[in-house]
């Protein structure tokens, strides 16, 4: 017990609550990281892990990650995370997601339900018959949707601000841009590069779907292998995390790293460095694949298209700001949007005390 109040400690954590209902099955762990700008959003992450403690670690992992992202945005909302311990191919039913719709309502609104890996908007369905302290519905239920499309736009305003950034320019036609994982987001933002005459090269470990996307979008397709070694503009990984590490930017041809998967940077200080050498230009992960988050933050609040579509835009803008501090401070760029994203909160909590 006290190593998990030593964790949350070293975080900054405010909150971890259980929930254990051995008559449903259930086992799910809330954590609220801090909730200085708004209620803790989060995604209810469904996996069977091996040990409760590594869930507890994912969930501190991930709800401190969300703090950052809505702060960096410019959004009201604080960092939250769900963790139902179990085989989400298996092991999940109605009443599990109902019980841990009531666990949410319990918390009286502090946490905002969404979906993340393991759960789908169908139970999220199940999770909104038991509170409403849910975001990431389906159409029919007044909700976003499919997030997706959100999420690429996000990555575009965040590749455009960077090319500005580097070329003085944000023109995407002609620029070489590298697709890596053309699955749901990745297609999407393949759709809006083309729209807009770049040279996109797509690449993803499934052939077939890397053949269809190539040829619905006239794209290039490139073996998934040779990825890191393109000589392009802008190299964009939209599959997993990791895929930006100090072996692979060994061989990095590409000129600026901006996508929309989650937590690119392996060995985050000794890739940052070795990025920063070879004079590579990243978007932080975090700030540029927000648009997913925006949208349910649209959601909560009520807001139509317009005022979705404003507020992704404004990753154009906080991504210059956070490669321009960059810059002028002699920092990583992952330091930079730390620092934007804590000084808010540092100054938004002086106005809630
Ligand atoms: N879905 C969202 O709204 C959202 C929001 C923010 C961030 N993200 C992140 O963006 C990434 C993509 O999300 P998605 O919803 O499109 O997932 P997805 O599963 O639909 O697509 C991922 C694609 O990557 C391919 N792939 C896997 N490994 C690969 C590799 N080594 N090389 C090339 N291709 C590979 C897969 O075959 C698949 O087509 C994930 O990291 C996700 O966490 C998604």
């Amino acid at each position: 017990m006290n190593s998990i109040f030593q964790l949350m400690g070293e975080s900054s954590h405010q909150n971890l609550y259980f929930c254990n209902d051995q008559e449903v099955g259930l086992q799910a762990i809330i954590a609220i990281h801090d909730t200085t700008l708004g209620p803790a959003i989060g995604g209810v992450r469904m996996l069977p892990y091996s040990d409760p403690s590594e869930a507890v670690e994912d969930a501190l992992r991930l709800s401190k990650a969300i703090t950052y992202k809505s702060a960096i945005t410019g959004l009201n909302l604080g960092g939250g995370s769900a963790i139902i311990i179990g085989d989400h191919r298996t092991a999940k039913n109605e009443a599990l997601l109902r019980r841990l719709g009531q666990f949410v309502e319990s918390l009286n609104g502090t946490f905002i339900a969404s979906i993340d890996v393991g759960t789908t908007q169908k139970d999220l369905e199940y999770i909104y018959t038991e509170t409403n302290y849910v975001a990431g519905l389906p159409n029919n239920l007044n909700g976003v949707g499919d997030t997706t499309g959100f999420a690429a736009k996000g990555v575009y305003y965040g590749i455009k601000a960077s090319l500005k950034e580097l070329y003085g320019s944000d023109s995407l036609a002609g620029r070489k841009i590298v697709v890596q994982g053309v699955g749901s987001v990745g297609e999407k933002l393949v759709g809006l590069l083309r729209t807009e005459n770049a040279r996109v090269y797509v690449a993803d470990t499934t052939e077939e779907r890397m053949l269809k996307i190539a040829a619905k979008y006239r794209a290039e397709p490139v073996r998934y292998q040779q990825v890191h070694e393109l000589d392009v503009d802008v190299y964009a990984p939209c599959a997993l995390g990791g895929t930006v590490n100090p072996e692979s930017v060994g061989i990095m041809q590409c000129k600026i790293i901006a996508g929309a998967a989650n937590n690119q940077l392996r060995d985050e200080e000794e890739t940052s460095k070795l990025i920063n050498e070879k004079g590579i230009l990243y978007a932080p992960d975090y700030l540029i694949n927000a648009g997913a988050l925006i949208s349910c933050y649209s959601e909560i609040q009520g807001y139509g298209n317009e005022r979705t579509d404003a507020l992704i835009e404004n990753i154009y803008s906080a991504t210059r700001s956070v490669l321009q501090k960059s810059k002028e401070e002699q920092i990583s760029s992952m330091e930079a949007a730390n620092k934007i994203a804590e000084k808010r909160i540092f100054d938004i909590r002086k106005i809630k005390r």
